[in-house]
């Protein structure tokens, strides 16, 4: 059977992509690759582990393709071709959980996106539910959808780590490695619940089996009936299977990257740049709960105290940021806040704070001319523009066009339009074609995303050691540019969300010696001592500073 090699292009920053769409998504993979109906079919019919046949391993990728085509082919994934009917039996949470896993891990939409749209997406949901595994479950409450977020977004972050349980549990190699996709995250949201939270065992094991079987066919209950049976033994008894962590650097740094479930070439890097102790302590923020901050929209007068009485009157716990004076933090209640309306009113904006201290860093004033040389989809823009009391101007550029459309349209529910123009373009060719000169140029550059891998669980795995040297390219380009739109005495910042040096501290000191008419203006005029390194930059460290991890330098143009 041919094997599909479909990359899902995700984009090199750390903001969501709005328009990933699953059948969009199948349909792009199927256009690229064709295939063999008859043998999808057979595939989908067949026993619990299809037989391999052939030696190359074959990826969830590529099942998916199938399942996919199988569905869109058919209009039922049912592979008994059933029709499509209420299941009353089927916990819809985890048959959402496991539609939704599909949709992210096959078709590239994004674990983030996908939990924060609230209720009302629960119809949606159900329609894909239906399409894809050929029926319907009753509708999700919300505690329902609590799960739903809980066990995609954990599903999602430990599954190196399930997968190693899985292949350890299967008795031979093959079946793991030829299991197909819909199954093999059955099984995963099963050792997930069974392992990492601890629900009642045998519950887990009986309702996961009840999916496979309505899923797929008896057999594929039968599976995942023996895999989880012999998991919940191996739990009770304290001797789950677990790496060792010995040897050279390359294998400790394997059996970390299996025990924390991260990739093995970020845990090298880590235990590199941070010795093995804080690369643990990191990749153990990675998989931790985050906590969210809001902002509130003080450009459309709504300030924090109000934001608070809201707050309390839905009954969600909130802490004051101890950094920013508009922000407040809450660990739950994110459901509540979406449905009450509050960020579609635009009355507060989720957004962490080690991002609101890179504003800080810029420093706006009423009345200056700004260039946010990458603007979408606007997160900084916008509370820089907050700022300005509708004196000044920020030039917001991006080279994608529908994420700028979202900042045009997210500036003018905040009020803050008036402050704000929009330039579709590539950096590179505005700055050779403009020779307007600004008091303050803020470059948020594309950059990896490490440090927010807490918050985008998806990200690791869609990362490769390969985009870093890409990006590096692309930042000193970006630098370069930007640097061409700064009066003299004007400020330029340089920004990431990564905590990576080859993309912060090295980006800005190359940038230096090509530049020698910029100079560092230390960060610690601007943000809390605690965030500033000895070079005078702004650093936010996820383990240190329990934020996001974010990178800014402040530079001087001195003619
Ligand atoms: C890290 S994101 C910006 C996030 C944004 N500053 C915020 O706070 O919401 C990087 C952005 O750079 C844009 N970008 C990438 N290459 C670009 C280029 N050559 N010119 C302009 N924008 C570019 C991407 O489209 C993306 O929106």
């Amino acid at each position: 059977m041919e094997a599909f090699h479909c990359r899902v292009n995700t984009p090199l920053c750390n903001s969501n992509n709005y328009n990933t769409n699953f059948l969009a998504s199948m349909q792009r993979m199927i256009s690229v690759q064709p295939c063999n109906y008859a043998r999808l079919l057979s595939v989908s019919c067949s026993s619990a582990a299809p037989p391999a046949k052939n030696n190359k391993r074959r990826t969830s990728r590529d099942y998916s393709a199938k399942t996919s085509i199988t569905t869109s082919r058919t209009g039922s994934s049912n592979p008994a071709g059933k029709p499509q009917k209420l299941n009353s039996e089927v916990s819809p949470h985890r048959a959402v959980s496991a539609v939704r896993l599909m949709r992210i891990e096959l078709g590239g939409a994004f674990a983030d996106l996908l939990n924060d749209q609230g209720k009302g997406s629960g119809d949606n949901e159900m329609g894909y539910v239906e399409r894809t595994l050929g029926f319907r479950t009753r509708n999700l409450d919300d505690r329902d959808l609590r799960l739903v977020s809980e066990i995609v977004g954990g599903t999602i972050r430990w599954r190196k780590y399930l997968d190693h349980l899985i292949l350890s549990l299967c008795h031979e190699e093959s079946t793991f490695r030829d299991m197909e996709p819909l199954l093999l995250q059955i099984l995963r949201i099963g050792v997930y619940e069974v392992v990492k939270l601890e629900m009642p065992p045998y519950a887990v094991v009986d309702e996961n089996v009840r999916l496979a079987k309505a899923a797929l066919r008896p057999g594929a209950g039968n599976m995942v009936n023996g895999i989880l049976r012999k998991l919940v033994v191996l739990k009770e008894s304290n001797s789950l299977p677990s790496p060792k962590v010995e040897g050279d650097d390359r294998q400790q740094a394997r059996a970390l990257a299996t025990i924390h479930s991260h990739p093995v070439w970020m845990v090298r890097r880590w235990m590199k740049h941070l010795g093995q102790e804080k690369a643990i302590e990191l990749m153990m923020w990675n998989n931790s709960n985050p906590y969210f901050s809001l902002r509130a929209n003080t450009g459309k007068g709504f300030t924090r105290a109000d934001l608070v009485t809201q707050l309390e009157m839905f009954k969600v716990p909130y802490e004051f940021s101890p950094h920013l004076d508009d922000f407040v933090r809450i660990r739950t209640g994110m459901q509540v806040i979406i449905q009450a309306g509050l960020l579609r009113k635009g009355l507060c904006s989720v957004q962490d704070e080690s991002a609101g201290l890179v504003v800080s860093v810029v420093d706006p004033r009423p009345g200056d001319t700004i260039v946010d040389c990458c603007a979408a989809p606007g997160g900084k823009t916008l509370f820089m523009a907050s700022q300005l009391s509708g004196q000044g101007s920020i030039c917001a550029i991006d080279i994608n066009k529908g994420r700028l459309r979202i900042l045009k349209e997210t500036a003018e529910l905040h009020e803050v339009d008036s402050v704000v123009t929009t330039a579709h373009a590539d950096l590179r060719t505005f700055a050779d074609e403009n020779c307007a000169k600004s008091d303050k140029v803020l470059l948020d550059t594309p950059c990896s995303g490490l440090g927010v891998l807490s918050k985008r669980a998806d990200l690791r795995w869609n990362r490769r050691l390969e985009d870093m040297k890409e990006l590096k390219h692309l930042q000193d380009e970006l630098l370069d540019a930007a640097s061409m739109l700064v009066k003299i005495g004007g400020v330029l910042v340089y920004s990431t969300c990564s905590i990576d040096p080859d993309e912060n501290e090295e980006r800005v000191g190359a940038f230096l010696q090509r530049h020698p008419e910029f100079y560092v203006d230390p960060a610690d005029g601007y943000v809390p001592s605690t965030f500033v390194t000895e070079n005078g930059f702004y650093s936010s460290n996820p383990v240190e500073h329990s934020l996001d991890g974010a990178f800014s330098a402040r530079l001087l143009r001195s003619r």
